[in-house]
């Protein structure tokens, strides 16, 4: 008997996952025991590009995760409610769950997983990072005997396009984003992308899985890259540099609080993150005894999505056809109790900062010695330009703590020779 799949939206994912599920030549044979059984939609007058039979599709989402004939539910709807509900349902009522859905997971993720364990079903999320790039799998089984240091990835396509552009062509933040509107990269409202919340919610999931605890989302410290400049672009390149929106998770040791954060961020040229351009996501994995490992690829689109749910899909197959009274630890959520997370201002980081001072005799001097009085000890100070009157000085620190920078900096802004600081950036 086939397996009976409820699908929840049939968007870009959805029809991407339909499609593939309904061409299974020269894929997994596992997928012909596959049954579209039902897909729920809001509009049933919207054209679709895919071809059902009679009656599967429905606005009746209730009635797929209630229906005793469905054994997984294919969240791809997105949004927080109703999928949030759906999905509890469906849990509830004893079946396995697929998601892309990383703002209902970094959010009730908690809740979610709980209500699996109990129930003794599954939910499985690996497009909801990295789309098609296989990373939540990895993480949970392939490199699950490491202890994992970082976690560091670009997992944003939208804000690594914009900054690729600004890169290679010079502009402008807000040119480059009306443009990747215009060509579709970009959502009308952008501001889960370039304001660095959906890179939040990824590094959220990802550091759950990589360091075995759950995170509270407002944890995650954030920073998008609406003030990256194009100014800032030219002098990081000058230094060596490119500008990555990174979604960092980190620890010192095993047993050290957790610093997880995402901001725009200075990569080194040589670094291997610092060649992932336009709308590709990579994640990068450091731990013990491993080294590095580095995730590359497509991190959205219909087909990359829909074969990372189509995977999630056929192992909930291969369970269902082997299933014992014991979850299986290495596909169930195992973790229960909050990662332990440091404060921004105990992060131990390289910067870069830009200052407009007056072009005076001894400002240099005087920048020197506010960083010293907070022991910020600096890699390079360079005065390379004007701007109008001012004078534009690039600073470059050591690994300073980050209280000690800021303190330094507040320090600075009392100066009389400051005009101002426009960019204050961290250096990977
Ligand atoms: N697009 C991508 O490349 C990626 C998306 N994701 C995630 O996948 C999920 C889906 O994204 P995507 O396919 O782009 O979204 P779309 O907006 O393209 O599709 C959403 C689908 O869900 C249906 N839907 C939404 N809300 C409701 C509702 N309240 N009741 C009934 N049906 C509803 C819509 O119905 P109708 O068609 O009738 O409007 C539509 O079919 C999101 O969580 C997203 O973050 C993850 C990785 C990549
Ligand atoms: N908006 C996301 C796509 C899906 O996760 C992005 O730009 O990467
Ligand atoms: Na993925």
């Amino acid at each position: 008997m086939g397996v009976k799949l409820g699908i929840l939206g049939l968007g870009t994912v959805g029809t991407g996952t339909v499609q593939l599920l309904q061409d299974t030549v020269g894929r997994h044979p596992l997928l012909q025991e596959i049954e579209i059984y039902r897909v729920g939609v809001r509009s049933l007058s919207k054209p679709r590009t895919v071809e059902l039979p009679e009656g599967v599709i429905t606005t009746d989402l209730e009635a797929i995760v209630n229906d005793p004939a469905v054994d997984i539910v294919v969240e791809v709807m997105g949004g927080l409610e109703p999928a949030r509900s759906l999905i509890l349902k469906a849990l509830s009522n004893g079946k396995h769950v697929v998601t892309a859905n990383k703002a209902a997971i970094a959010r009730f993720g908690a809740e979610i997983f709980t209500a699996a364990n109990q129930a003794g079903v599954y939910v499985m999320l690996e497009a909801a990072v990295g789309g098609g790039i296989p990373v939540i799998q990895p993480l949970k089984q392939s490199l699950s005997v490491n202890q994992i240091n970082a976690v560091t990835g670009i997992v944003n396509g939208t804000t690594n396009y914009i900054l690729t552009r600004m890169q290679t062509e010079g502009s402008n933040f807000d040119d480059v984003l009306a443009d990747a509107q215009r060509l579709g990269y970009a959502e009308a409202d952008p501001t889960a992308d370039v304001d660095g919340l959906d890179a939040a919610d990824k590094i959220a999931i990802l550091a759950s899985l990589g360091f075995g605890g759950r995170i509270h989302l407002e944890d995650v410290y954030c920073e998008g890259i609406r003030q990256v400049s194009k100014t800032d672009i030219a002098y990081a390149e000058k230094l060596g540099f490119v500008i990555k929106l990174l979604a960092i998770a980190k620890r010192m040791t095993p047993s050290s609080p957790l610093s997880i954060r995402v901001h725009p961020t200075l990569v080194p040229k040589a670094h291997p993150l610092a060649s992932i351009n336009g709308v590709y996501n990579a994640i990068l994995v450091e731990g013990e005894p491993i080294g590095q490992v580095m995730f590359f690829g497509p991190g959205a689109g219909a087909g990359a999505t829909a074969s990372a749910v189509s995977a999630d899909i056929l192992n909930l197959v291969a369970t269902l056809k082997t299933s014992t009274a014991n979850p299986n630890p290495l596909l169930a959520c195992r973790h229960q109790d909050y990662c332990e997370i440091a404060p921004i201002a105990e992060l131990i980081t390289r910067f870069y900062a830009r200052f407009l001072t007056k072009d005076q005799p001894g400002v240099i001097g005087k920048l020197g010695t506010c960083f010293g009085n907070f022991g910020v000890s600096l890699e390079s100070i360079v005065q390379t330009g004007f701007q109008r009157e001012l004078a534009e000085i690039v600073v470059v620190t050591h690994d300073v703590q980050e209280g000690d920078f800021r303190q330094a900096l507040t320090e600075i802004r009392h100066l009389e020779a400051i005009d101002s600081i426009p960019s204050i950036l961290r250096v990977l």
